[in-house]
């Protein structure tokens, strides 16, 4: 007997969850005839305590035993997980060693793209030290959840969700390969996202590891952006990173040049605290673009900060 014919004869029978005949309802998950004359379905829905629901599987064992003729039925009921992917465009911000200011560059990028009018989501997947809640001032209260998804927090706009805050707590640190990459595709499917989301940002550990791996299998087309600071040991190791990011298939969209230089505030000179190489030298190696050199931060440099990250922006735009 085909999957075709038992769903002829069984579509006849009410669905408890729709109440709609099972041809017309749509909730048969699975059905797998096997060869010795068993049948296996799986419902979409689950199972209740009512009568309605009783004589439901009465009727549907009756039809399948002596209608159907099967010598084995076995019926499971399960709420269809929806482990969708959203939609929207995956920036994953890394770098090579920690400190050069991955997590803040993540977030100048955000700030950036909400400015260039998009819909922006920063995921804080640096499970060896989240600060992406700490800098934008988020209060870690525990999350809250809808439909049983995790609700983002939100700042000025930008959706964000880390380590830290899914975890209140609880120290990740500890965490290794597959419980880690568990975290990793909660964040992308059991976070109640806006569904218009332009772009996530995603904050990588430093180097390279299991996450950088998670983060492919799961989004293929997730773009790298890499973070270094001007000095040559910082360079190095960021390549080192970039290229085991090549290695994974990441699609390496340019490189920051971090704590580049001190603009004099009354004559608008740069000095070049550490050296000029640093990113030029890894965008070179990596075959990729020195999107900018981020000045240093000062009290009052904002402006310059902000005009240097829509610049990165509008390269990145495509
Ligand atoms: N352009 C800048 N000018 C001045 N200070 C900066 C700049 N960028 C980052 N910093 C400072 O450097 C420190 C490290 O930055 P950040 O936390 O962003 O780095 P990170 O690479 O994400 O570090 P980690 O890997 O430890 O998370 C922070 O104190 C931050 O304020």
């Amino acid at each position: 007997m085909t999957k075709a014919e038992v769903i002829q004869v069984i579509g006849a029978i009410n669905d408890p969850s729709t109440q709609k005949p099972l041809s017309e309802s749509g909730t048969i998950s699975e059905l797998i005839v096997s060869d010795d004359n068993k049948i296996h379905i799986t419902f979409g829905f689950e199972r209740a305590q009512n009568q309605q629901f009783v004589a439901f599987q009465r009727e549907l064992i009756r039809v399948l035993k002596n209608d159907l003729k099967f010598d084995g039925v076995k019926i499971d009921y399960k709420e269809p997980d929806e482990k969708v992917m959203p939609d929207g465009r995956f920036i994953a911000v890394a770098s090579g060693k920690g400190g050069v200011g991955k997590s803040t560059t993540t977030i100048e990028l955000a700030y950036a793209f909400a400015r260039a009018g998009k819909k922006v989501a920063i995921i804080d997947a640096d499970v060896y030290g989240s600060s992406v809640a700490q800098i934008m001032g988020i209060t870690k209260n525990p999350p809250q959840a809808i439909n049983r998804k995790i609700l983002p927090f939100i700042k000025d706009g930008i959706q964000v969700m880390g380590c830290d805050l899914l975890l209140a707590g609880n120290d990740p640190v500890l965490w290794r390969g597959p419980m880690l990459g568990k975290m990793i595709q909660q964040f992308f499917t059991d976070v109640a996202w806006d569904r218009d989301i332009d772009v996530f940002l995603l904050d990588m550990p430093p180097g390279t590891g299991d996450v950088a791996l998670d983060v492919q299998m799961m989004i293929p087309q997730c773009e790298m952006l890499i973070v270094t600071t001007p000095q040559k040991d910082a360079a190095y190791i960021a390549n080192k990173a970039g290229l085991a990011a090549l290695n994974l298939g990441h699609q390496i969209i340019g490189a920051v040049e971090n704590m580049s230089y001190l603009t004099c505030a009354h004559c608008g000179e740069r000095t070049y605290l550490f050296g000029q190489d640093g990113g030029q030298a890894v965008a070179d190696q990596l075959q990729t673009e020195l999107l900018a050199q981020v000045p240093m931060k000062t009290a009052n440099n904002k402006e310059e900060i902000d005009a240097t990250f829509d610049e990165i922006v509008k390269k990145i735009s495509f």
